[in-house]
Protein backbone atom coordinates (compact mmCIF):
# COMPACT_ATOMS: atom_id res chain seq x y z
CA UNK A 1 0.00 0.00 0.00
CA UNK A 2 3.00 2.38 0.40
CA UNK A 3 2.76 3.83 3.25
CA UNK A 4 5.52 6.35 4.42
CA UNK A 5 6.13 8.11 7.84
CA UNK A 6 6.22 11.64 7.64
CA UNK A 7 6.28 12.32 11.78
CA UNK A 8 8.85 12.27 13.94
CA UNK A 9 8.11 8.87 15.46
CA UNK A 10 7.98 6.06 13.62
CA UNK A 11 6.70 3.58 16.08
CA UNK A 12 3.71 4.56 18.04
CA UNK A 13 0.06 2.92 19.75
CA UNK A 14 -2.51 3.92 20.84
CA UNK A 15 -6.70 3.73 20.76
CA UNK A 16 -7.75 4.38 17.58
CA UNK A 17 -10.40 6.83 16.85
CA UNK A 18 -11.61 6.60 13.21
CA UNK A 19 -12.83 8.97 10.68
CA UNK A 20 -13.72 8.75 6.78
CA UNK A 21 -13.55 11.90 4.72
CA UNK A 22 -12.86 12.70 1.22
CA UNK A 23 -10.72 15.58 0.12
CA UNK A 24 -11.96 18.09 2.83
CA UNK A 25 -10.90 18.08 6.27
CA UNK A 26 -13.07 19.11 8.68
CA UNK A 27 -14.33 16.72 10.32
CA UNK A 28 -10.37 16.22 11.16
CA UNK A 29 -10.06 19.29 12.80
CA UNK A 30 -12.55 19.43 15.16
CA UNK A 31 -11.70 15.59 16.45
CA UNK A 32 -7.94 17.08 16.50
CA UNK A 33 -9.24 19.77 19.50
CA UNK A 34 -10.44 17.24 21.08
CA UNK A 35 -7.98 15.84 24.25
CA UNK A 36 -6.37 13.07 22.11
CA UNK A 37 -5.40 11.15 25.67
CA UNK A 38 -2.67 9.06 23.65
CA UNK A 39 -5.21 8.03 20.76
CA UNK A 40 -4.51 7.52 17.29
CA UNK A 41 -6.43 8.79 14.52
CA UNK A 42 -7.18 6.98 11.76
CA UNK A 43 -8.67 8.76 8.57
CA UNK A 44 -9.57 7.17 5.32
CA UNK A 45 -9.44 9.53 2.83
CA UNK A 46 -10.09 7.03 0.09
CA UNK A 47 -6.11 7.46 -0.98
CA UNK A 48 -6.99 10.98 -2.79
CA UNK A 49 -4.24 11.94 -3.91
CA UNK A 50 -5.60 15.81 -5.31
CA UNK A 51 -4.81 17.27 -1.34
CA UNK A 52 -3.93 17.01 1.63
CA UNK A 53 -5.50 15.86 4.66
CA UNK A 54 -2.85 17.76 7.49
CA UNK A 55 -0.05 19.92 7.54
CA UNK A 56 2.17 21.25 9.66
CA UNK A 57 -0.79 23.49 11.47
CA UNK A 58 -3.08 20.48 12.04
CA UNK A 59 -0.23 18.48 12.88
CA UNK A 60 1.27 20.92 15.70
CA UNK A 61 -2.60 20.39 17.06
CA UNK A 62 -1.92 16.83 17.07
CA UNK A 63 0.71 17.18 19.20
CA UNK A 64 -0.67 19.82 21.35
CA UNK A 65 -3.69 17.92 22.16
CA UNK A 66 -1.62 14.43 23.14
CA UNK A 67 -2.17 12.42 20.38
CA UNK A 68 0.00 9.56 19.94
CA UNK A 69 0.03 9.76 15.89
CA UNK A 70 -1.89 9.68 12.66
CA UNK A 71 -2.39 7.41 9.63
CA UNK A 72 -3.51 8.72 6.62
CA UNK A 73 -5.04 6.64 3.72
CA UNK A 74 -4.21 10.22 1.62
CA UNK A 75 -1.82 12.76 1.53
CA UNK A 76 -0.24 15.55 3.88
CA UNK A 77 1.80 18.82 2.85
CA UNK A 78 4.22 20.66 5.02
CA UNK A 79 5.93 17.48 5.94
CA UNK A 80 9.16 19.53 6.44
CA UNK A 81 7.80 20.46 9.79
CA UNK A 82 5.73 17.51 10.24
CA UNK A 83 9.37 15.68 10.33
CA UNK A 84 10.39 17.75 13.50
CA UNK A 85 7.15 16.52 15.95
CA UNK A 86 7.23 13.72 18.31
CA UNK A 87 3.94 11.96 16.40
CA UNK A 88 3.61 9.42 14.46
CA UNK A 89 2.28 10.51 10.91
CA UNK A 90 1.84 7.61 8.34
CA UNK A 91 0.33 8.95 4.52
CA UNK A 92 0.28 7.79 0.99
CA UNK A 93 2.40 10.90 -0.06
CA UNK A 94 2.38 14.63 -0.40
CA UNK A 95 0.20 16.63 -2.23
CA UNK A 96 0.45 20.78 -2.11
CA UNK A 97 -3.21 21.58 -2.51
CA UNK A 98 -5.50 22.60 0.54
CA UNK A 99 -8.29 20.35 1.07
CA UNK A 100 -12.25 21.67 1.56
CA UNK A 101 -13.25 22.54 4.22
CA UNK A 102 -16.96 21.48 4.22
CA UNK A 103 -18.12 19.01 7.09
CA UNK A 104 -18.69 15.82 5.84
CA UNK A 105 -17.46 12.64 6.69
CA UNK A 106 -18.12 10.07 9.67
CA UNK A 107 -16.53 9.91 12.49
CA UNK A 108 -16.43 6.33 15.12
CA UNK A 109 -17.79 4.27 11.95
CA UNK A 110 -15.32 1.80 11.14
CA UNK A 111 -12.78 2.17 8.38
CA UNK A 112 -11.05 -0.34 5.79
CA UNK A 113 -8.13 0.41 3.89
CA UNK A 114 -4.92 -1.57 3.15
CA UNK A 115 -6.83 -4.73 3.50
CA UNK A 116 -7.68 -4.13 7.26
CA UNK A 117 -10.86 -2.67 9.61
CA UNK A 118 -10.42 -0.59 12.23
CA UNK A 119 -12.98 0.40 14.63
CA UNK A 120 -12.83 3.29 17.21
CA UNK A 121 -11.86 2.16 20.16
CA UNK A 122 -9.57 -1.03 18.79
CA UNK A 123 -5.42 -0.82 19.84
CA UNK A 124 -3.30 0.35 16.81
CA UNK A 125 0.41 -0.26 16.61
CA UNK A 126 2.57 1.21 13.68
CA UNK A 127 6.02 0.33 13.12
CA UNK A 128 8.09 1.39 10.38
CA UNK A 129 7.37 -1.70 8.16
CA UNK A 130 3.50 -1.28 8.85
CA UNK A 131 1.51 -1.52 5.55
CA UNK A 132 4.94 -1.28 3.69
O1 LIG B 1 -4.86 23.50 5.36
C1 LIG B 1 -5.01 22.44 5.99
O2 LIG B 1 -6.10 22.08 6.46
C2 LIG B 1 -3.84 21.51 6.11
C3 LIG B 1 -2.58 22.23 6.42
O3 LIG B 1 -1.90 22.72 5.56
C4 LIG B 1 -2.14 22.36 7.83
O4 LIG B 1 -2.68 21.68 8.71
O5 LIG B 1 -1.17 23.11 8.06
MG1 LIG C 1 -0.21 24.11 6.40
Amino acid sequence: MGFRDYGGMTRFSGKAITIQCLETNQVLRETLDEAGEGRVLVVDGQASKRCALLGDILGAKLHRNGFSGIIINGCVRDTEDLGKLPVGVKALNTCPVKPGKAPVGTKGEPVTFAGITINTGDWVYADAGMFS
